[in-house]
């Protein structure tokens, strides 16, 4: 039976994973940090939490104490480090402590492998963050990297940590620069999530209106459940190296916003532009969508497109569920969720 240890358990790519790895026969032990609000939905709605083969760890990916601590009772073939301050918004409010998580943290992890067992293989969670002022299009593994936020400058140094400790010490580790990846499991603060959210609580009656920031970036998106799959393949590849996660298509925040509306039966048009854009219903005329500058960043990322076909060729990863899937399976997932809390609370 293989073992993994899972930085980051609690959030949604860690659930997602755990979920693959134990599905695959795995013994998974998921690092969590202690908080005074216990955050383990996710796992428990995928059937994590309570499984014979899974179990905490208490870990903070800051202490190399407690990294080797981690290490040394999970005994894992493979690490996966996916814990982080993953929101990039609050990276710009908190660029020190998100540098202390997403770069130092990650170098922490890969020290603790270095002398508790230089045979774990290891994920370091990279992002298409990195790439943020794009100096090509599609971005690939030789695009150079421009990170435009405090998180994009961590990750960067997460991701050359990880190629410098399997050049310097021949430890397989394999950076996975994945682009924007979303599921109902999302965070709302997120914009997908965000608008899925709000689209399913107008369509419910619950929510006049939903505030956003910058509608024409554009992003990569593709589904988290698949993106996993494409980690643990990393792990399991003859060499280490980088490999780009992407779908290929890059679509607005303002589509995503049409699609999801349309996946709560609402038609939106849309008038204005800037800071006045707004996206009203087709049948009442009343705004449903607006700007508010307050959820616009210090300087932002306008696009995000990755070719997945080194994944592709030297993986077989394919993704498969389109950004209408995407946005059609996260907008059902919170009608229901806020149909059932709106009973509840009558
Ligand atoms: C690959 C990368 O992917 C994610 O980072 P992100 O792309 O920043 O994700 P997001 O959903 O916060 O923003 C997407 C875009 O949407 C724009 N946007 C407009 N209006 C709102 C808004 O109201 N809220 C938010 N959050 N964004 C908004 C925002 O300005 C940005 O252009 C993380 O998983 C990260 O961990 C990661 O690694």
């Amino acid at each position: 039976m293989k073992r993994a240890f899972v930085t980051g358990v609690t959030g949604q790519d860690g659930a997602y994973l755990t979920r693959h790895l134990l599905d695959k026969g795995y013994r998974v032990f998921g690092g969590h940090r202690r908080t005074s609000t216990q955050n383990f939905w996710r796992l428990a709605q995928l059937g994590v939490e309570g499984h014979d083969n899974f179990s905490f760890i208490e870990h903070d990916l800051t202490d190399l104490g407690s990294n080797i601590r981690a290490l040394t009772l999970a005994e894992p073939d493979e690490v996966y480090n996916l814990a982080g301050q993953s929101f990039v918004a609050v990276s710009f409010k908190e660029p020190t402590l998100t540098a202390q998580i997403s770069a130092v943290g990650a170098l922490q992890l890969l020290e603790a492998v270095r002398i508790v067992n230089p045979a774990i293989r290891v994920y370091q969670a990279s992002s298409a963050e990195m790439f943020g002022k794009v100096q090509g299009m599609p971005q690939t593994e030789a695009t150079p990297f421009y990170p435009r936020s405090p998180y994009g400058v961590a990750k960067l140094f997460g991701h050359w940590s990880a190629v410098n400790y399997r050049e310097s010490y021949g430890i397989f580790a394999s950076s996975g620069i994945l682009f924007n990846h979303e599921s109902p499991l999302r965070g709302a603060e997120f914009v997908t999530r965000k608008i899925s959210l709000g689209a399913a609580r107008i369509r419910l009656g619950l929510q006049d209106c939903l505030m956003l920031g910058n509608l024409d970036a554009k992003r990569d998106w593709g589904f988290a459940g698949e993106f996993v799959d494409g980690m643990w393949r990393m792990l399991q590849a003859d060499e280490p190296d980088t490999f780009i996660l992407a779908t290929g298509v890059a679509t607005t925040v303002r589509e995503f916003a049409t699609q999801c509306f349309a996946a709560a039966d609402i038609t939106l048009n849309w008038s204005g532009s800037g800071d006045d854009e707004v996206g009203r219903c087709s049948e009442t005329g009343r705004p449903l969508v607006q700007v508010d500058p307050a959820f616009r960043r210090p300087s932002e990322v306008d696009l995000l497109l990755g070719s997945p076909a080194r994944a592709t060729q030297r993986l077989g990863w394919r993704p498969t569920t389109t950004v209408a899937q995407l946005s059609r399976m996260m907008v059902e997932a919170d009608l229901v969720r806020e149909d059932q809390g709106r009973r509840r609370a009558s």
